[in-house]
């Protein structure tokens, strides 16, 4: 696997992408992004009501965080970000960013290079009932648990040729991170 610029934990709604992503940023000495901090005011009311979001409401938010990753990257920062991405079209956009139309990134190619992120996905999958534990018990986040089915509807699990590991929730944390570690990712 040739090492990637940016390494994306997914998954569902408390499938661990914000715990495991800042454990394995502060391992590996990468900056940390958690896409949560990055929703506009309106996607997290809309969360907050109980709303799930569409893509109209992730498309934008996910053309910001790559022009972030984008940014980063070429100036030779490694990122980890830790994002639901829970569509193969969704995770397209944080490589390529979007083309053409309203919704198109900004940054993208002033000088005709392309404007990809080398992305390793790590997909964080487990079952609905382990992830629904999980979240009934965290504390003072704004993502209702209710919202979780919704998430495991709308899920695309990463799959070939997809530059992905699936690593499963039932782990603890020392092995989830020592199994991405022993991945080549540097
Ligand atoms: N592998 C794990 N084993 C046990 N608990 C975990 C694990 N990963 C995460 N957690 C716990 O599950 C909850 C959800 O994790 P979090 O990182 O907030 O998920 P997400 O960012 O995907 O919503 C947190 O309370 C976290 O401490
Ligand atoms: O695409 C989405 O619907 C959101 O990004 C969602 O997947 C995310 O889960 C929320 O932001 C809640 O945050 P947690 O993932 O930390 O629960």
């Amino acid at each position: 696997m040739a090492a990637p610029g940016a390494l994306l934990v997914m998954g569902v709604s408390g499938s661990g992408k914000s715990t495991v992503g800042s454990l394995l940023a502060s391992e590996l000495g990468w900056k940390f992004y958690d896409a949560d901090d990055y929703h506009p005011e309106e996607n997290r009311m809309k969360m907050e009501k109980g709303i799930p979001l569409n893509d109209q409401d992730r498309i934008p938010w996910l053309c910001n965080l790559h022009d972030i990753l984008l940014r980063d990257v070429a100036s030779g920062q490694h990122v980890v970000l830790a994002c639901s991405a829970l569509k193969k079209v969704y995770r397209d956009i944080l490589i390529r960013g979007k083309d053409g139309g309203p919704l198109k990134c900004e940054q993208m190619r002033k000088d005709k290079q392309p404007a990809e992120v080398k992305l390793l996905v790590v997909y964080l999958s487990g079952s609905f009932e382990v992830i629904s534990g999980r979240l009934l018990k965290r504390k003072g986040h704004f993502m209702p648990p209710e919202l979780l089915q919704s998430q495991f509807d709308t899920l695309e699990p990463p799959s070939d040729p997809e530059n992905f590991i699936q690593i499963n929730v039932d782990k603890n944390l020392s092995e989830i991170i020592a199994t991405i570690m022993g991945t080549k990712i540097t």
